[in-house]
């Protein structure tokens, strides 16, 4: 089977090309990128005239809630969000049930995506037994089951003993961290970020070191270790420096942050609504302006969604009730065209290292770039058109979303993992 993409303006910034090519994909790899290509055989041909290819998007923090909270998202429709989203491969973390834990879970999301996913799925591993603080899990078992990373997301390892001892094991096993920082006994029963906002909603807030003094703590024990330590969901200015640093030393650490939390502060959130509610929580203007300074100047590497699904019924409740967590796979390229190509903060090739090539490298996967025989994950988009997000337009179980009809500007057209479509923008849609 052959597909020909014609007169794309490609971006790949680890082949280091970059203008309008036609693209020949043969089976499930890319065979040939060069003007005006002429094929052999019949191919299904693609005009993207005016559009813009990418490798394929590599979400390093997503929640698919399989086993276990099948009511708020399968690994089968979390995979359709991440297509629509131009996610061509997803890692989702362990707090699932039971916890990612042992080889026996991994395999069994693995066989699951394999049967159900559209896009790669790549799973995280726990760093204790249960998620529950007490006992490491046997990352060399996990390594080996298949996990690419080992993670307590949904909270930190609050027993820096142990996870001193689980960041030396990773190490061993060649794995990265993939670190939550939240200082549980700071946290009381915040909700929202602490500031003249949380006030005037009358709800309990969180400070900015219930997260920096676990960056601090986790840079510090990554510097010791030696292990390969990335900094999920960072929100906070003084996160930002930190990060800074630690690079200027040496130490091998890498930072990510969230759509919602380049695009939203505290002051936007209206009422005393739970489709604002997200672990870490909006932050003020001035953190707003580091992430968006840190991921221009390449102190940030990474944007990754923290997809976060939770029922209608979960998220009807109040702030102070509802559940930690907003969907992001579908929202997450246009937020960044709207509020970091367009505002000029990044060009659409930092865009990709931040989506894409970076991403890859932390993994250590072979994917992350459009060449010739090279895996054809890739993703065909349009720069400026402008929609309007719509929430029951999602594949994703999880319609909470603080950006329902949103303005935005950028949009996905075509998601290719290993040669086929696995989404297209419908006309309406
Ligand atoms: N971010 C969130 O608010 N929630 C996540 C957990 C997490 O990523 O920490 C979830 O699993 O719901
Ligand atoms: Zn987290």
């Amino acid at each position: 089977m052959l597909t020909l993409i014609k007169n794309g303006y490609i971006i790949d910034p680890k082949a280091k090309r970059e203008g309008i090519f036609d693209i020949l994909i043969e089976g499930d790899r890319i065979k040939r990128i060069d003007s005006n290509i002429i094929p052999e055989k019949s191919a299904t041909i693609i005009d993207a005239s005016g559009k813009t290819i990418m490798p394929g998007f590599i979400d390093l923090h997503v929640h698919l809630r399989e086993p276990g909270y099948e009511y708020k998202e399968t690994i089968k429709t979390g995979s359709m969000a991440a297509a629509a989203g131009g996610f061509t491969t997803i890692c989702p973390m362990p707090n699932t049930k039971p916890a990612t834990d042992s080889s026996e879970v991994i395999r069994w999301i693995l066989d699951r995506a394999k049967q159900e996913a559209v896009v790669n799925v790549l799973p995280i591993g726990a760093i204790t037994l249960g998620q529950e603080g007490l006992e490491l899990t046997n990352m060399q078992e996990l390594f080996e089951a298949g996990a690419v990373a080992v993670s307590e997301d949904g909270k930190s390892v609050m027993d820096t003993a142990l996870y001193a001892e689980g960041m030396k094991l990773a190490a061993g096993n060649k794995l990265p961290v993939f670190a939550h920082c939240e200082d549980k006994s700071l946290v009381k029963s915040g909700v929202m970020n602490a500031g003249k906002k949380a006030s005037l909603l009358g709800l309990a807030g969180i400070s900015n070191a219930v997260e920096d003094i676990i960056v601090a703590r986790d840079i510090l024990l990554a510097k010791e270790t030696g292990v390969r330590l990335h900094l999920c969901h960072c929100s906070t200015r003084d996160s930002v420096k930190m990060i800074s640093l630690a690079k200027e030393e040496g130490i091998k650490v890498t930072g990510e942050v969230c759509p919602h939390h380049f695009a939203l502060t505290d002051e936007d959130i209206p009422s005393d609504d739970s489709d604002y509610k997200m672990n870490p929580p909006l932050r003020s203007a001035d953190d707003v302006e580091a992430l968006k300074e840190g991921l221009r100047d390449g102190i940030i590497d990474v944007i990754a969604t923290d997809h976060a699904p939770h029922s209608e019924e979960e998220k009807s409740k109040s702030m102070a009730e509802a559940p930690f967590g907003i969907v992001g796979l579908e929202t997450a390229f246009s937020l960044s065209v709207t509020h970091l190509v367009k505002t000029g903060y990044l060009t659409p090739v930092q865009l990709v290292e931040k989506l894409s090539v970076n991403p890859a490298k932390i993994l250590g996967i072979d994917r992350g770039s459009i060449s010739e025989g090279c895996v054809a994950d890739l993703v065909i988009a349009d720069f400026d058109i402008e929609y309007t997000i719509d929430k029951n337009s999602f594949y994703s179980k999880g319609k909470n979303t603080p950006f329902h009809e949103s303005k935005v500007i950028g949009q996905i057209l075509y998601t290719f993992v290993a040669g086929k479509v696995v989404y297209q923008k419908s006309r309406n849609s």
